[in-house]
């Protein structure tokens, strides 16, 4: 089954290759148009060259849906003065811009599944190439999702020096949505999406936490956000001697 995405406005840069791994082949090609293939063949498309190389710091950062990324992307932005770019964020900018791509967004994100790679990986590269010029670092806040996002990200854009995993069990995760749900407006704050958004975390993060474990820490994320970001500096300074 073939989804034919928007057409790119401009690509950049022009390679060919295929990037194969044990279980993915890529493709990145320079088209007016990119697809995503079926998933039987695993074969993703993604627009463009690879960006220049990046010098400053590069975190992932993950955690299930209402385990405090966001709180603690902001404490690492006021010590550090990273560049934060949430892919949740960065897709409901798309979904406001009004664009065909952002209605077909909001449909998959009320579901509470993952976009389609390559639409997120794309708004990512775009406000990573944005940003490049003056930032000190980069806090990729809410990918990969999956594994095959790591693989792509690391491949196409640079390796991740650290990956901060923030931890908490569903209840808690539950419970603070349902409380963030009462403000928040958003249309995957309620129960039942966010126990469909819980069941797509627990799908991949897995895989995602087996594949990076050597720069992986998993911190506990039920208690204090100032207890959880004391350990937070710990890690990030340990990267940045
Ligand atoms: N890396 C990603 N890959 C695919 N879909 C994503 C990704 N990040 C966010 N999304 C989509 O956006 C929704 C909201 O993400 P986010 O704002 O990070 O909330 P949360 O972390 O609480 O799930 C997700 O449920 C998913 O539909």
């Amino acid at each position: 089954m073939l989804y034919a995405l928007p057409r790119l406005s401009q690509c950049l840069g022009l390679c060919k290759n295929i990037i194969s791994n044990n279980t993915y082949s890529y493709k990145i090609v320079n088209s007016a148009n990119y697809s995503l293939v079926s998933s039987s063949n695993a074969e993703h498309v993604v627009k463009g060259a690879p960006l220049p190389e990046i010098k400053v710091p590069i975190i992932w950062i993950l955690g299930g849906p209402g385990c405090g990324k966001g709180t603690q992307c902001d404490k690492i932005v006021a010590k550090y003065g990273f560049t934060h770019l949430s892919s949740g964020d960065l897709l409901r900018n798309e979904v406001q811009s009004g664009s065909s791509r952002g209605k077909e967004l909001t449909a998959i994100m009320e579901r509470g599944e993952l976009v389609p790679l390559d639409v997120v990986l794309d708004l990512i590269k775009e406000a990573i190439l944005k940003s490049l010029p003056n930032s000190k670092g980069f806090l990729i806040d809410g990918y990969p999702r999956e594994k095959e996002q790591g693989v792509l990200f690391e491949q196409y854009i640079a390796p991740a020096n650290l990956v901060l995993f923030f931890d908490a069990s569903d209840d808690v995760l539950m419970e603070r949505l349902l409380g963030r749900a009462k403000t928040s407006g958003r249309v995957d704050d309620n129960e039942e999406t966010i126990k469909k958004r819980l069941n797509t975390f627990h799908t991949h993060n897995d895989q995602i936490v087996a594949a990076y474990a050597a720069k992986l820490k998993q911190i506990n994320a039920v208690r204090s956000p100032d207890e959880i970001f004391t350990e937070v500096v710990s890690y990030i300074d340990a990267i940045m001697k």
